[in-house]
């Protein structure tokens, strides 16, 4: 992952009359990176998006494309970006190829008969590219959006909830091809979505947003360790003493007394390690009890399970 902020969101807010549809979100996604943007329908995500690419307005705040702003500079700002926000147009009774070619000409930018080809190959399409869209799938037609959206070269790919309708290898298909351009091209890609699920396994960070706010931000590695931990319930005598040790030995774990025992969040391998420092520091463990909440419990319970 390069350093280099791709897309900067500012203190972005959007009010639509008196209701504050985006509410304050600051956010960087860098090059060569997969940003995935969380929540639940009616979170705000579409609305973000169609502020990041100059759709709808920005009520306060700065979208910053490559150091350039949307606001400010549109026309420059927006050409380093490729998105599939709404279906993309296609001619059905064209081939994906001339579909391709009548876009290219529409790019104010000059795109060879090369970079038609590298982006068919980016996105697996090679074989089917001369048959008709309509004998297309839906996973099919929705890599020829990628594939159109890429043709410019951009440096920010932006894709609002790219899986919806797709079946289950459509959705493997997809994710496939965005990891792929995202680390061949060295592209920043802003993908969203309401299913942490399938997030988990194409993104490098994600980014939840409930409510019009972003509640929080998580690299993939944070993600994988918070889903190892279990709430464990520690029913020790005295309870004063069991807290203090604790807090010596797990520094930044939240923990606390809950009626007669400890609660706390720990890995199942932490257990036992635990169990022995308690008892050496003469504290009476009656019993220990572990539930392991799902990943979506733990994110809020933002996401709707297919
Ligand atoms: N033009 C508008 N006027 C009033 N409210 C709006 C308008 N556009 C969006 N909203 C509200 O803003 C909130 C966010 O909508 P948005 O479409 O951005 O959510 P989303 O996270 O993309 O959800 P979904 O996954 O359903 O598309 C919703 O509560 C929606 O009703």
């Amino acid at each position: 992952m390069g350093n280099k902020a791709v897309v900067e969101l500012i203190n972005v807010k959007k009010q639509i009359g008196k209701s504050t549809i985006i509410d304050d979100i600051s956010l960087k996604v860098f090059q060569g990176e997969v940003f995935g943007f969380l929540g639940p329908n009616g979170a705000g995500k579409t609305t973000t998006i169609r502020m990041m690419v100059g759709l709808i307005g920005i009520t306060e705040g700065e979208v910053l494309i490559n150091g350039i702003s949307i606001k400010k500079n549109y026309e420059k700002a927006i050409s380093n970006v490729g998105g599939i926000i709404e279906n993309p147009e296609m001619y059905k009774f064209l081939s994906g190829y001339d579909n391709l070619v009548h876009y290219a000409r529409m790019v104010p930018k000059k795109i060879t008969k090369d970079r038609i080809n590298k982006v068919v190959h980016l996105v697996g399409l090679e074989k089917s590219i001369n048959n008709k869209v309509g004998r297309y799938s839906l996973g099919m037609r929705q890599r020829l959006g990628l594939a159109q959206a890429l043709l410019h070269s951009p440096s920010l790919l932006i894709l609002d909830e790219p899986t919806n309708g797709l079946d289950p290898a459509g959705i493997r298909e997809i994710r496939t091809y965005i990891r792929k351009v995202a680390h061949e091209e060295n592209m920043a890609v802003f993908v969203s979505s309401h299913l942490l699920s399938e997030m988990q396994l194409m993104c490098d960070r994600i980014g939840i947003i409930q409510n019009g706010k972003l509640v929080r931000v998580e690299t993939i590695g944070d993600i994988i360790d918070i889903s190892k931990e279990a709430t464990i319930r520690f029913h020790v005598d005295p309870l004063d003493k069991a807290l203090h040790f604790l807090q010596s030995f797990y520094e930044k774990t939240d923990m606390e007394i809950v009626d007669d025992y400890i609660k706390i969040s720990l890995k199942q391998e932490q257990i036992p390690q635990c169990n022995k420092g308690l008892v050496e520091n003469d504290i009476r463990v009656y019993g220990i009890t572990s539930t392991q909440a799902t990943l979506e419990e733990k994110f809020l319970e933002i996401t709707e399970e297919k």
